[in-house]
C-alpha cells in the first residue's frame, strides 16, 4: 500500500523548527511519509537531518524579508521566486495531502507553491503577534494555529484556532542526576540554567559572566551560550558548565535545573512552564525585534509564571537582583505553574492538523 505523504517546512531559528521535530514521530505513527523543505544552510537543516536522517530534506532558496532598507532587498525577491519554483517541483513529486508550515522566511516560497499546486497549507504562529513570514503566508493558508489566545485578536476568526502549546515528548524524560554528572557538579548547590534562545544572547552571556564569581558561591550554573560564544578561559571554573548548543543532552540539563534565566522565545518559555521551572525572562528588546518576546514575557508575568527584566534595564547589578527576586518568588511561580493548562501532546496536535488534509 502506498503511504500518504506530508511536507513540513519552517526554519531560520530553532523556534521555527521545534514543533516540526515534535510532530514527526506522531505523523509517522499515523502512517505518513514525512518530507521537509528547508534552506541550504539554516539551522533547520542540521536539526532535521541529524534527528531524522531518514526524512528526505529538500533544499530551496529563499530571501530574507526585511522591514528595513538593504541592497539585498532588490535581489532577494528573485531568490524567493526561485524558491517557489523549487518548492513547486518538490510538491509535484511528493504529492502530499497537506503542508504544514512553522514559519520563518524559508516557509514563504513553500506556502505560495502549495497554493499554486492546490495543496492545503496549515501555518502555525508561536508568538503573541504574527511574524512577517506568517503575515505573508496567511492569505495562501487554509488555517492558522496559535499558541496564545491573545494572538486570535490579530487574525481572521474563521481561519484561526488557538491550540495552546505543544512540547517535544523527549523533554519530559530527562534525568537530573545524569544532567548534573554531565556538568561535573558534585555538591548540592541549586542549579541555575541560563539560555539565550537558540542562537544565544550576547547581553545575557555578558551579564552572567560578569557575575560568575558571586553566583558560583550559591549556585551551579549551566550556560547555553549559543554558537561561537563559548569562552575557553572559563572552562576550569568549578560549578560552571557552558555549551554552545545542545540537542540530546537538553532533557537531562533541564531536569537538573532549579531555576532558569532566558530570552522569551515562545517555544523555550512553554517548555520551562511544562517542566515547572521558575524563570527570569529577559525578552529581546523592541529595538532589535518586532517586540514579540516582550509580549510573550508580559503574558507569562501576568499569569504568575515568571519574573521579567527588560533588556534596557539589564546591568551587572540588576541581573543579580533579578535572580534574588526569582529565587525568593519561586514558590509562587511553582504554585501558578501547577494550575496552568497542560501542553497538548504531539499526537493531539497531529489529529487537529490532519482535519485539513486533501
Ligand atoms: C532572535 C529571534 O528571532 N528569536 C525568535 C525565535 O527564537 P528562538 O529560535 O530562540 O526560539 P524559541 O525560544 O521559541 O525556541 C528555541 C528552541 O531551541 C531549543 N534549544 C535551545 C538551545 C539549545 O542549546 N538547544 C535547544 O534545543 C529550545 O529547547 C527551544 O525549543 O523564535 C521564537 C518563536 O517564534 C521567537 O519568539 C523569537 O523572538
Amino acid at each position: 500500500m502506498k503511504h500518504k505523504s506530508i511536507i513540513l517546512t519552517g526554519g531560520g531559528t530553532a523556534g521555527h523548527v521545534s514543533l516540526n521535530q515534535a510532530i514527526i514521530p506522531s505523523l509517522r505513527k499515523e502512517g505518513y511519509d514525512v518530507h521537509y523543505i528547508g534552506s541550504y544552510d539554516g539551522i533547520e537543516k542540521e536539526l532535521i537531518t541529524q534527528s531524522f536522517p531518514d526524512v528526505p530534506y529538500h533544499h530551496i532558496s529563499s530571501g530574507k524579508l526585511r522591514r528595513y532598507f538593504s541592497m539585498k532587498n532588490f535581489s532577494d525577491p528573485f531568490k524567493v521566486l526561485a524558491g517557489v519554483g523549487q518548492a513547486y517541483a518538490v510538491i509535484r513529486k511528493v504529492k502530499p495531502t497537506m503542508i504544514f508550515s512553522k514559519g520563518g522566511f524559508v516557509s514563504v516560497p513553500v506556502v505560495i507553491a502549495a497554493k499554486l499546486a492546490k495543496i492545503p497549507v496549515v501555518i502555525h504562529e508561536s508568538d503573541v503577534t504574527p511574524g512577517l513570514a506568517n503575515k505573508i503566508a496567511l492569505p495562501f493558508a487554509s488555517h492558522i494555529f496559535t499558541i496564545f489566545q491573545d494572538t486570535l485578536n490579530y487574525l481572521p476568526s474563521e481561519k484561526a484556532t488557538c491550540t495552546g502549546s505543544i512540547v517535544r515528548e523527549e523533554l519530559f524524560s530527562g534525568n537530573a542526576l545524569k544532567g548534573k554528572k554531565r556538568c561535573g557538579f558534585t555538591d548540592h548547590k541549586k542549579v541555575l540554567l541560563v539560555m539565550g534562545g537558540s542562537l544565544g544572547s550576547v547581553v545575557l552571556n555578558d551579564s552572567l559572566r560578569s557575575n560568575l564569581p558571586d553566583l558560583l558561591k550559591t549556585y551551579n550554573v549551566i550556560h547555553l551560550c549559543g554558537k561561537g560564544n563559548s569562552d575557553s578561559s572559563l572552562d576550569s571554573l568549578k560549578g560552571y558548565k557552558q555549551f554552545e548548543y545542545v540537542t540530546n543532552e537538553l532533557p537531562d540539563l533541564l531536569h537538573a535545573a532549579d531555576f532558569v534565566v532566558s530570552r522569551a522565545g515562545s517555544n523555550s518559555i512553554f517548555e520551562f512552564l511544562a517542566l515547572k521551572k521558575p524563570m527570569l525572562l529577559v525578552p529581546l528588546s523592541a529595538a532589535k525585534s518586532r517586540g514579540d518576546q516582550i509580549l510573550n514575557a508580559k503574558l507569562f508575568e501576568k499569569q504568575g509564571f515568571a519574573h521579567v527584566l527588560e533588556e534596557e534595564m539589564l546591568s551587572k547589578s540588576t541581573f543579580m537582583k533579578a535572580i534574588e527576586t526569582l529565587t525568593k518568588r519561586s514558590p509562587e511561580y511553582l504554585d501558578a505553574m501547577e494550575k496552568a493548562e497542560r501542553p497538548k501532546t504531539p499526537a493531539e496536535m497531529v489529529k487537529l492538523l490532519l482535519q485539513y488534509e486533501k
